[in-house]
């Protein structure tokens, strides 16, 4: 007989199906070109649903999402994780109340973080949409995003954002000609996080353009 699995697969199900319909939106508006990005959903206190590294995320089917523990190691699986899983289970190790990380590689996203690399944050301030970050309540605020440096080595990428967190909350990070990370609770305020960076982003690139 079969061991049963470590996670409750009705709610890998739900989570995969969550992750599928919300990526495919945001490949719809060009966010994931060239089989980029990555998106994860926590299941429980120990398991992650992660996409399978190198999966074109405009097309995902179930298949194509998989289960890490929290240290990103496969669970009952033989697919290869995305190679970025260290940066997500990071979070969900670190926050027990985060159930939702979504990278994207929009051009806005990667245009900002090699405009705003030199300086290792992007200043958001004075911004109605701050007000899209949880625990902000009024534009009369300021945030700062911070830009690392790309590397392939994931330990020490993941070294950088800890020692930000330890002593900054924030909800998402650039990485310099790479893209951006954005998390919250659930799918919907990872996304609506998400979405008021690339917008804010938007705004400070259009607003560069303008003052040139
Ligand atoms: C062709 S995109 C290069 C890798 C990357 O940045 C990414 O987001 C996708 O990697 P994964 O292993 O998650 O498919
Ligand atoms: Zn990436």
């Amino acid at each position: 007989m079969n061991s049963p699995l470590p996670y409750d697969p009705q709610h890998l199900s739900h989570c995969a199906g969550e992750i599928i319909v919300n990526v495919r939106e945001l490949a719809q508006r060009g966010w994931t070109p060239a089989t980029s990005s990555n998106f994860s959903r926590r299941i429980d206190q120990s398991h992650v649903a992660i996409t399978v590294s190198g999966r074109d995320k405009g097309r995902l089917t179930e298949a194509d999402i998989m289960v890490v523990d929290l240290d990103g190691q496969p669970v009952a699986t033989e697919h290869r994780p995305s190679a970025e899983t260290l940066l997500h289970t990071q979070l969900y190790k670190r926050y027990p109340e985060v159930g939702c990380v979504l990278h994207t590689h929009s051009q806005t996203q990667t245009v900002a973080s090699r405009l705003f690399a030199g300086q290792g944050h992007v200043h958001l301030e004075g911004y109605e949409l701050l007000k899209a970050f949880r625990g902000t309540t009024t534009h009369d605020t300021e945030l700062d995003l911070p830009v690392y440096p790309n590397t392939q080595d994931m330990p020490t990428l993941a070294a950088q954002v800890d020692a930000t967190l330890d002593h900054q909350p924030m909800w998402g990070y650039l990485i310099d000609g790479h893209g951006l990370y954005a998390w919250g609770r659930d799918m919907a305020e990872a996304r609506r996080h998400l979405e008021a960076f690339e917008f804010l982003l938007g705004c400070e690139l259009e607003l560069r353009r303008l003052q040139r």
